[in-house]
């Protein structure tokens, strides 16, 4: 214990520090750095080529991907930073994830060379309504994942938990009032989005099957867990909360 009450305000910071600040050794200083130049770069030219484009939608939609991953890390960092990693950025978020966007991007490049006509929007009312409906659903989508992840906190974690945490408390205040999965509302929708300002039309059906399966499955999952966790707590509060992604089999209100 030291005897100078600054150098105990020392040794609080020097313990607070090893609580709240990520574990250095998942985050390598290198690897995070290299990570966001990446990001910061692919933001950067898809803002400055804006001007020199024809298809702009496309800029929006590596703005959109760019802004994702960098904010998934980020926030992670901030509120979560026990849990945080290189992985968070969710680069890496399955060959699926990779595949789902590399086919969105070739859709938008073949149309665009086959079928330019698809790709116009400025003397075409109908595109220009489905391009700014996918602006609206990004922006909500990317505010509503952010905002779940900043309300769960450390509660909140990139993979499923299936052995309850200390730390793990249930959320049931902020967006959580209004979406049972926030998060996944937010991811649903953002990633709809994409494929409308994209205006591909094979890839936004494809999206909305996939992601359609794959969030059943990891709801469902998630949900039984998180009723033994917190048991009757859970039922109460899946009952009264909607999940709002359509077609989704709602267990609260069976
Ligand atoms: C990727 S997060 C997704 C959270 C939530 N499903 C959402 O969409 O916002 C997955 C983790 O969140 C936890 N979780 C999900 N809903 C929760 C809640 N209401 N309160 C606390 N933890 C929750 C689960 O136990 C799981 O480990």
């Amino acid at each position: 214990m030291a005897e100078n009450p600054r150098d105990n305000k020392q040794e609080d910071n020097e313990r607070t520090s090893v609580v709240i600040y990520p574990d250095i050794k998942t985050n390598l200083p290198h690897e995070i750095t290299e990570t966001s130049f990446g990001l910061g770069m692919l933001l950067g030219v898809a803002v400055g080529s804006l001007p020199f484009i024809n298809f702009r939608p496309f800029n929006l939609y590596i703005i959109a991907l760019a802004l994702f991953h960098f904010l998934e890390y980020y926030i992670t960092a901030k509120y979560n930073p026990k849990k945080v990693n290189s992985q968070s950025f969710l680069l890496n978020n399955g060959i699926e994830y990779t595949a789902a966007h590399t086919i969105a991007i070739l859709e938008c490049l073949i149309e665009g060379w086959l079928c330019p006509k698809w790709k116009t929007y400025q003397n075409s009312t109908f595109r220009k309504i489905i391009v700014i409906t996918g602006i609206i659903l990004v922006i909500v989508g990317q505010l509503v994942r952010s905002l779940a992840m900043h309300t769960a906190g450390k509660s909140f974690s990139h993979i499923v938990k299936v052995e309850k945490e200390n730390d793990h408390k249930l959320v049931t205040n902020g967006v959580y009032l209004i979406f049972r999965h926030p998060s996944y509302f937010g991811f649903f929708w953002w990633a709809i989005g994409t494929q409308l300002v994209l205006l591909n039309p094979l890839t936004l059906v494809a999206f909305a099957f996939v992601l359609h399966g794959f969030f059943s499955k990891r709801i469902a999952f998630e949900e039984r867990h998180l009723v033994e966790f917190f048991g009757d707590e859970y039922i109460q509060y899946r009952k009264s909360v909607k999940i709002w992604i359509p077609f989704i089999k709602d267990q609260g209100s069976s």
